[in-house]
């Protein structure tokens, strides 16, 4: 049984900012969606849509764009969601950190590890804000599309927390049969974020493979070997891998592996198809997470011992200019090994 939710808050008023505001809005929620800048809040509320990052879906009168964080926006809040990507999630949690009331869920939906510490966003959450949030912060993850849950295509995702009542408050209040958006409950949270991270430098090689023609195979072998270096690197962080058989897990990584719709997917379209990563950076409007995750997640299993050959590949081409046909003969040629 879902929840209600009368007051909801989300930063980030990117693609899935947005996609995960309209989810709680179609169940009835008032929700404010938190951005940097007024100018694209007005443009918002003016228009009625995110046209930067979110074309063509009408918002409703309920969901409305802000540059404020004072008590008229954060009074009487339910809940709030987090929707900036890994790298800046930090600054804006050091700026804002007794923002927000106590004793209601904090949902972290970014999909990364971050430079430097190589911590994931629920790490960076715990680290910045104050030890009464802690038990409060869920992660949410899992395979959805903005742009699909925009338009209100069914989505299932898991949400997932390590105290149970905490988590499950959070699933209640996400759920929205409205909005066809569907959350599981999962202790897991660990194994979300791993999974999350990871699966955006696996979709990088999936665009690769599909730019090199390399069939459905090779996408078939890449999907079931990463997810076996996924979970490698969840267990090796404390996770039990059971998010890896769920929604965050294989769920997410055949979604980003197998579309187009993908911006990490498209990433390694590109580069196959001869352009390079400063290229396509140059004129990105949206986030690839993938792309700074090749780093944090390559330095990271590096740290803790754990082999991830097809995330040092996609390092390689990103970062040490290989070839994406050196990287496969890489992988192809390396010593049989047993399955698991
Ligand atoms: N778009 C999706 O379908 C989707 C689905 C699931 C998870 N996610 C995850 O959600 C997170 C947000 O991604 P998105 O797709 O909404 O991004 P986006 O590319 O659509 O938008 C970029 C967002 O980053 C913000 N931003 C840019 N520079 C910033 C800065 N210096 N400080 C703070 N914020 C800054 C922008 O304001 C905007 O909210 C990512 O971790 C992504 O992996 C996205
Ligand atoms: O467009 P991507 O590659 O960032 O993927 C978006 C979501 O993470 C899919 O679940």
């Amino acid at each position: 049984m879902e929840d209600p939710v009368h007051k909801a808050l989300v930063i980030g008023g990117g693609s899935f900012g947005t996609a995960l505001a309209l989810i709680l809005a179609r169940k009835g929620a008032n929700v404010s969606v938190w951005v940097r800048q007024a100018d694209q809040a007005e443009l918002v509320n003016r228009t009625r849509e995110n046209t930067k990052y979110l074309p063509g879906t009408k918002l409703p009168e309920n969901l409305v764009f802000t540059n404020n964080l004072d008590a008229s926006i954060t009074e009487a809040l339910e809940l709030v969601i987090f929707a900036i990507p890994t790298q800046f999630l930090r600054p804006f949690l050091e700026e804002h950190r007794n923002t927000f009331p106590v004793k209601i869920p904090l949902l972290q939906s970014a999909k990364g590890i971050e430079i430097g510490t190589l911590k994931t966003p629920y790490d960076i959450m715990t680290d910045e804000l104050p030890g009464k949030y802690g038990k409060y912060i869920c992660v949410l993850a899992g395979p959805s599309f903005a742009k699909e849950m925009a338009a209100g295509l069914v989505t299932n995702v898991t949400v997932a927390a390590p105290d149970r009542e905490v988590c499950e408050r959070a699933q209640r209040m996400m759920s929205a049969r409205a909005a066809n958006f569907r959350c599981y409950a999962s202790p897991d949270y660990m194994g979300c974020e791993i999974a999350g991270a990871v699966k955006n430098v696996l979709a990088i090689a999936s665009g690769a493979s599909h730019g090199l023609g390399l069939g459905l195979n090779a996408r078939a072998a890449l999907i079931c070997r990463g997810l076996h270096e996924m979970t490698l690197l969840a267990k090796a962080l404390g996770s039990n891998g059971a998010a890896m058989s769920g929604l965050a897990g294989v769920g997410d990584l055949l979604l980003t592996c197998s579309s187009e719709m993908s911006r990490n997917f498209t990433v390694g379209l590109r580069i196959a198809k001869g352009e390079t990563l400063d290229q396509i950076m140059l004129n990105a409007t949206s986030v690839a997470e993938g792309v700074t995750s090749a780093r944090s997640v390559k330095e990271l299993a590096e740290s803790l011992g754990v082999e991830m050959p097809f995330v040092s590949q996609v390092y390689d081409v990103l970062y040490n200019s290989k070839s994406v046909i050196d990287a496969l003969v890489y992988l192809q040629d390396r010593p049989l090994t047993a399955e698991n």
